[in-house]
């Protein structure tokens, strides 16, 4: 309970910049409509009081007066209400954004390792859920909490000379309610939680028939029925959990339904037989007790409702506490590479696993070298590169970046002398300029960096077939959107990777998708842009390595061969191995021939 109260004030105190004169006018009109209720009911005693004089005396002055009292009460009542509506939509809007936002930045900061978690998977989607409740509707609920019992306390005084047994009965079935919703929240978020994983594989299997890169293969393997089975059995785990819970959950609340309408009729009687009735008491009595009703209804509302908004409160907290990419001011900023990359002594393994996937490696690269990082798959190339990059930073070893441990400089600023071409790279919703410019926004068509990165990546002549040329629209499911082909979209990526140009470039697998006459076109882009730069190039097509200054063969996670071109292939290595293996292929096609 103190957990949940403190996670509550923290959040308020998180949304306090958020305090506008809107929000100053919601809590003054939530006031009135605390105080104006009890108004009408006095002023309703007074007319049923009023009432049988009027008629018997023929004089109705006083009763109109107080009927237009009323009326004039019961419309502004409906005026702040409306208000408070419009006022509600506008903050809430608001409020979300702003937390969005903050979990959007968040989440863009934290360490890649969290990212690859199933239980951070499960507390994001819990979350997504979740979020829209702790913006404005938390505060909403703090509110109407207060005012109900602000109401309800200018009720009781108002109804203060009816029998304090109806005031017990009150409270008890007040507190009926309260102790069954907070078991029944607490039971649905473990529901929750035990059914998110389930939830998140379901959810996945029903995007493959809309996943425009799955839909060709699920139509050509026939998957149809495969993955709709598959999706039914969690679909029905999910439902079943639900089902019997909400059952449960319809038999408590229809049995507190029938125990509230016993005790009201208890309440009915005591009033009956204990206290002395006139018109305007019987008035005030029924209507008070519907009020009260009504406002007890809210206050346990509402109540619940922050209950519940406490119990997803920490996952919100917790995420927020996720460890991030270090960006701490005594970290040095990476101002350009000026001797080399030294890999010391390196091993690694994945936070998700115990398996080593480097180890032991050594690795040296002086600046303005091209290396060549070769290997079968899962040796442990992009392993590598993942960790040079500083984006897993847990290794045993150390990475020294002109003398400097790379866990000692600012990542970003390391970043920023980093071009990367990545083998899962991004094909982003937006225009080709766009795509290739990203967040590093150019002058637009005419701009010579991108005209020299479209011109080395040999994307210019297919650019100049797309409608709109650099402003054309990629991705059909977009209106006017147009998709490109893999290998066109492998040159927007590397021209991505050249438009930065940074001093270090790291490029895996460039070529994977490229036909080989274009392939011949783009190694001579790569060299005349990597000259004067450092470079690492992850390939497994070999060509490449003639022309780069150092090969690293990497075999089960470890350096395995080290050297030039022509000195591991004198040599007899593996990489004359994998060379041969290659080259076998175009001199038999010769010899057939
Ligand atoms: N996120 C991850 N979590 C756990 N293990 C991983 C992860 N990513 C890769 N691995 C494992 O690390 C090993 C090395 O993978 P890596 O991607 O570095 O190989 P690679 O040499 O780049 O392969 P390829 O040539 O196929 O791209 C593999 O055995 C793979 O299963």
């Amino acid at each position: 309970m103190k957990r949940s109260l403190h996670h509550l004030f923290c959040m308020i105190i998180m949304l306090k910049p958020l305090f506008s004169w809107k929000v100053y006018l919601f809590i003054v009109i939530l006031g009135m409509l605390a105080f104006l209720p009890n108004i009408q009911l006095i002023v309703t005693e007074h007319i049923g009081n009023a009432l049988p004089y009027s008629i018997q005396q023929g004089q109705y002055g006083e009763l109109i007066v107080l009927l237009v009292i009323q009326a004039g009460i019961f419309a502004l009542i409906q005026i702040l209400i409306a208000g408070n509506r419009m006022l509600e939509k506008q903050l809430n809007s608001h409020f979300k954004c702003y937390l969005q936002e903050i979990v959007h930045k968040k989440m863009s900061r934290v360490k890649i390792s969290l990212i690859e978690r199933a239980d951070v998977h499960n507390q994001m989607m819990t979350l997504s859920n979740t979020l829209p409740s702790f913006g404005f509707p938390l505060l909403m609920n703090f509110f109407n909490f207060a005012k109900s019992i602000l109401s309800i306390s200018i009720m009781l005084y108002v109804m203060r000379n009816i029998h304090v047994s109806v005031l017990i009965i009150i409270a008890t079935v007040s507190f009926l309610n309260v102790f069954i919703v907070r078991k029944y929240y607490h039971r649905q978020l473990q529901i929750y939680l035990q059914a998110s994983e389930d939830s998140r594989k379901a959810e996945y299997l029903s995007g493959l028939f809309t996943d425009r890169e799955l839909a060709s293969e699920v139509r050509m393997f026939q998957l149809n029925q495969f993955i709709i089975s598959k999706w039914k059995t969690l679909f029905t785990n999910v439902e079943k959990l639900q089902v019997q819970f909400k059952n449960k959950q319809e038999l408590l609340y229809g049995s507190l339904q029938i125990i509230t309408q016993v005790l009201q009729l208890v309440m009915l009687i005591i009033l009956v037989l204990f206290t002395s009735f006139t018109v305007g008491t019987y008035m005030l009595v029924t209507q008070g007790l519907l009020h009260l009703q009504n406002t007890a209804h809210e206050l346990v509302e509402s109540f619940n409702r922050l209950q519940e908004t406490s119990i997803y409160l920490p996952s919100f907290f917790e995420i927020l506490q996720f460890e991030e990419e270090s960006e701490e001011p005594h970290l040095i900023q990476f101002g350009g590479l000026n001797q080399g990359i030294k890999v010391q002594n390196m091993s690694f393994k994945y936070p998700n696993s115990e398996r080593y996937v480097l180890q032991q490696i050594n690795l040296t690269l002086h600046k303005g070298e091209k290396v060549a990082i070769v290997g079968h798959n899962g040796s442990g190339k992009t392993s590598l590169v993942k960790c040079l990059l500083g984006l897993y930073d847990q290794y045993e070893g150390e990475i020294v970046i002109d003398d400097v441990s790379l866990h000692g400089y600012d990542k970003n600023s390391f970043r920023k002398h980093i071009a990367v071409l990545l083998q899962t790279y991004g094909k982003y919703p937006m225009s080709v300029q766009e795509n290739i410019w990203l967040n590093n926004e150019g002058d637009g068509r005419n701009d010579p960096k991108l005209q020299k990165a479209t011109q080395l990546s040999d994307s210019q002549d297919f650019i100049n077939t797309l409608p709109h040329l650099m402003e054309t629209q990629l991705n059909p499911i977009f209106d006017d959107g147009m998709d490109l082909s893999g290998g066109q979209w492998q040159k927007i990526g590397l021209a991505r990777a050249y438009y930065r140009n940074a001093d270090i470039v790291i490029l895996d697998e460039p070529t994977a998708a490229i036909d080989p006459l274009a392939e011949d076109r783009l190694f001579q882009g790569m060299l005349a842009h990597l000259t004067n730069k450092t470079a690492i190039i992850l390939t497994h097509r070999l060509g490449i390595c003639r022309w780069v200054d150092k090969i690293v063969v990497m075999d089960g996670g470890r350096i395995v061969e080290i050297g030039s071109h022509d000195k591991l292939i004198n040599e007899g290595s593996y990489y004359k191995e994998m060379y041969d293996s290659q080259l076998k292929w175009y001199v038999n096609a010769t010899v057939a021939k």
